[in-house]
């Protein structure tokens, strides 16, 4: 307002200025008692309230920044009364942008509760000494330097100093019903004197030059705004357990941490800083409370499927970087980086598949099985290190005329000991991405960082034996088979004492403390998988003792072959082989080849010691040695007993051997009732009670078994251990007791639809390898109780 223009009003308008002492906002009641003036106060509200009805007052500065009575009368507001109830004063003046410097006489306004006085030129705010019942005071836009140049008013909540000139803060000890505190465009380089305010809930400081937050300890922030200084690093928050909404945008900041402890942060604003990492989110992970995340114009922005990541890191988020989260954006970023087993299976699935049908000489490949041809596999499953790749190796060596180990790539090196091809196809990263694209795998998996496929050649090898295929392999394998046109038997292998689980894979000296750590952990995937999905293994055996999990192992796939009625056949008509009555060749009957390495063998093949350095190499060299020569009549006898083989691994209905034996199949079906079925049947461990009971081969799978219910009692003691020992023992829903005893199917799912088996396309090529009583390890237990040693085709 001009000069000339302030004088004019001031002076035509003589009769609404207050005479001096009298103002629109009573004194204090402990002001000296002046009646007189009590009785002008009354009056002169009538007539501010005249003038502001009348709208006469615009400015009555008399020189220019000098605020006036007559001003403030025209400025006063929010009408009230005052002491014994029968005064009235107005609380609220608001006197924005009046270019006022000097506001002086508004030390005469005792009663003001809220004053107003932004944008204007004010240094000194003395006057607000004079008001003890001020509550707010907004001086924002001024020229202030001196930090609350005032005495402090009893009930001062809310300070706007924004926009001024204060380099320096300074102890607000006496100001203590201090709530709300806003510093914003100043030049304070530190937070100080604020340690007294105990009511200090929000706080700003933006735009000014703190280069380090500090001075904020335990004080009830709920809000704090720093945005616009040059902090590098978040600190001195920690104790601000109050602390909801943090505003840290426009500053130099590179990481999150700092933030631990805030656990009702549900907002931070971050916008402009220099956070170039996603795992920073990792920080905030545990702050539950957050929705709010800003990391608009961070380098991290620039990172692979950023948004999806951070989405995934911190689920709780409802808006990231000022964009509402939507459902979908939650569901694919969990599908993308910690997909559910189905969702991993279902995409390596697809891809094999695409890339197979891509490959034009896959496409017209005679050999290609389609959904009506499966061939016949075994799948062991468990996590790492429980045993499943050594059992799969003596299986293949003692039921060598039914089972031959199918070969997994991988690109992790060799272990010492492992030869390529036996134990693994050991391949580069790049020939392993180019058999993908090649379509040459079937699944493929990821784990501890390695890449390892199962190829379909593997299995066609397998299967131009003439054998089923046995492989081992981790549970994302097996849902990512489940997919596919294979309908494998899956036998889970389930450690069930921990620490015993745990001193192996120490043992095996292998592994470090984190693989350890996570091939621990996955036990109890392995559990609750079995316990949700009923019947998704055809077996669970628990392999607290390898030798015992493997008596189990060899008892269900007997059961699955349907050779244990055999054996009982063979011993119990050994005076009578010819079974003529039945109309079959001789040689049907005998499945045990000449060698007596099969089935029927007289021993185990060699127990398993996993403290042996060379176990890993297993039995599969042994078998590559030896191959005699088989006469005609010996191979037609293995053909047909390998189709049978096929038919009954994949689920079609039993064949003659069945047939033939039925009636002992049916009336001794477990091995549980068998006193001679298993080696260590009568041990008196818990242990061995807990495999037997476990594993009831009569309920394992075998074609005509119906579900028997298991007695889960002798587990009692065993699991209890389990339970005490595993770590995730406490967790609701995790009892082990369900995991292991939890009805393996009786029959696989769908196999009563099984299709019939191709024929193999080039038949067996390689003879059935002779006995393991060649093998340079000799059998510790000779005798094996397994029939003894028959040769009914010699
Ligand atoms: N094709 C595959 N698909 C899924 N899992 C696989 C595949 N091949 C191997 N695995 C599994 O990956 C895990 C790691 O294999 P690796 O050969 O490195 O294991 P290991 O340390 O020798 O343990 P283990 O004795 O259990 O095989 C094992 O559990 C193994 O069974």
């Amino acid at each position: 307002m001009k000069e000339t223009e302030s004088e004019e009003l001031s002076s035509a308008s003589p009769s609404c200025s207050p005479p001096p002492g009298s103002h629109s906002a009573a004194p204090p009641a402990e002001a000296p008692g002046c009646q007189k003036l009590e009785e002008n106060r009354d009056m002169e509200i009538k007539q501010v309230t005249l003038h502001k009805r009348s709208g006469q007052v615009k400015d009555h500065s008399k020189k220019v920044g000098v605020l006036t009575a007559e001003v403030v009368s025209s400025c006063v507001s929010n009408l009230g009364r005052f002491g014994s109830g029968l005064h009235h004063v107005y609380h609220h003046l608001s006197l924005p942008s009046q270019d006022l410097s000097d506001v002086s006489v508004l030390s005469k306004y005792v009663h003001l509760e809220m004053l107003e006085l932004p944008h204007n030129k004010i240094k000194d705010l003395s006057c607000v000494s004079h008001m003890p019942y001020l509550v707010t005071l907004n001086a924002s836009h001024n020229e202030i330097s001196s930090f609350f140049g005032f005495q402090p008013p009893m009930n001062l909540k809310e300070v706007n100093f924004s926009h001024n000139r204060i380099t320096k803060m300074e102890d607000l000890s006496a100001y203590s019903s201090l709530c709300n505190l806003d510093l914003d465009y100043n030049s304070l380089s530190e937070i100080t004197g604020l340690e007294q305010c105990f009511k200090l809930t929000h706080l700003s400081v933006a735009h000014n030059k703190i280069s380090r937050i500090s001075g904020l300890h335990s004080l009830p922030l709920t809000h704090l705004c720093l945005r616009g200084n040059q902090l590098e690093r978040i600190e001195g928050l920690e104790d601000l357990k109050c602390l909801q909404v943090l505003d840290l945008s426009l500053n130099r900041i590179t990481s999150l941490s700092g933030l631990l402890n805030l656990h009702l942060l549900g907002s931070i604003n971050l916008e402009k800083n220099m956070i170039s990492e996603i795992q920073e989110c990792k920080h905030i992970h545990d702050i539950f409370l957050l929705r709010d995340l800003n990391l608009v114009g961070n380098p991290v922005q620039d990172q692979p499927d950023y948004r999806l990541a951070v989405i995934f890191l911190l689920q709780h988020l409802t808006v990231l970087d000022q964009e509402k989260v939507t459902v979908e954006e939650k569901v694919s970023s969990v599908n993308q980086f910690d997909p559910p087993l189905d969702v991993v299976a279902a995409r390596d699935h697809m891809t094999h598949l695409v890339y197979q049908l891509m490959q034009p000489q896959v496409l017209y490949d005679s050999t290609m099985p389609t959904t009506d041809s499966p061939y016949p596999m075994l799948v062991l499953t468990g996590p790492q290190g429980c045993g499943k790749r050594e059992l799969a190796h003596r299986l293949c060596q003692e039921l060598n005329e039914y089972f031959a180990h199918g070969t997994s790539h991988t690109t992790r090196g060799p272990y010492f000991g492992e030869e390529d091809g036996i134990d693994c196809h050991f391949v580069s990263e790049e020939d392993f991405q180019n058999m993908i694209h090649m379509g040459k795998f079937i699944q493929t998996m990821q784990y501890g960082g390695h890449s390892y496929g199962l190829s379909r050649e593997a299995i066609e090898e397998v299967a131009r034996e003439g054998l089923a295929c046995c492989v081992h392999m981790e549970l994302e394998g097996v849902f990512s088979l489940k997919n596919s046109y294979f309908e494998p038997r899956y036998i889970l292998l389930i450690p069930t004492q921990m620490d015993k689980y745990m001193g192996h894979l120490t043992s095996r000296d292998l592994y470090t403390q984190a693989q350890i750590d996570m091939a621990v952990s996955r036990v109890e995937l392995y559990a609750n998988t079995n316990r949700q999905r009923l019947g998704f293994f055809d077996n669970v055996i628990p392999c607290a003792d390898w030798e015992e999990a493997y008596q189990s192992l060899r008892q269900v796939v007997k059961e699955y072959l349907l050779l244990e009625e055999q054996e009982e056949g063979e011993n119990n008509n050994r005076g009578s082989p010819d079974n003529t009555s039945n109309g079959h060749e001789p040689e049907e009957k005998l499945p045990s080849p000449r060698s007596g390495s099969g089935a029927l063998a007289s021993h185990s093949a060699t127990p398993i010691d996993p403290s042996d350095p060379s176990y890993r190499n297993y039995f599969t060299k042994i078998q590559a040695e030896l191959s005699p020569e088989k006469n005609p009549v010996e191979l037609a006898s293995i053909r047909r007993r390998e189709h049978l083989v096929r038919e009954a691994m994949v689920g079609k209905s039993p064949g003659v051997y069945s047939q033939l034996f039925k009636s002992s199949a049916q009336s001794a079906p477990s091995s549980l009732q068998n006193p001679d079925a298993h080696v260590n049947e009568a041990s008196s461990s818990d242990e061995s009670r807990a495999s037997s009971a476990l594993t009831v081969p009569g309920s394992a799978g075998g074609l005509n078994d119906s579900v028997e219910p298991q007695d889960i009692s002798v587990l009692g003691h065993n699991l209890e251990t389990l339970k005490d020992q595993t770590p995730e023992a406490t967790r609701p829903g995790t009892d082990l007791q369900d995991v292991v005893v939890s009805p393996s199917s009786d029959k696989r799912p769908g196999s009563n639809n099984k299709p019939i088996l191709p024929p193999i396309p080039a038949g067996r090529k390689t003879p059935a390898s002779p006995s393991p009583a060649t093998s340079p390890r000799p059998s510790p237990h000779p005798a094996g109780g397994e029939g003894g040693d028959v040769d009914r085709e010699g």
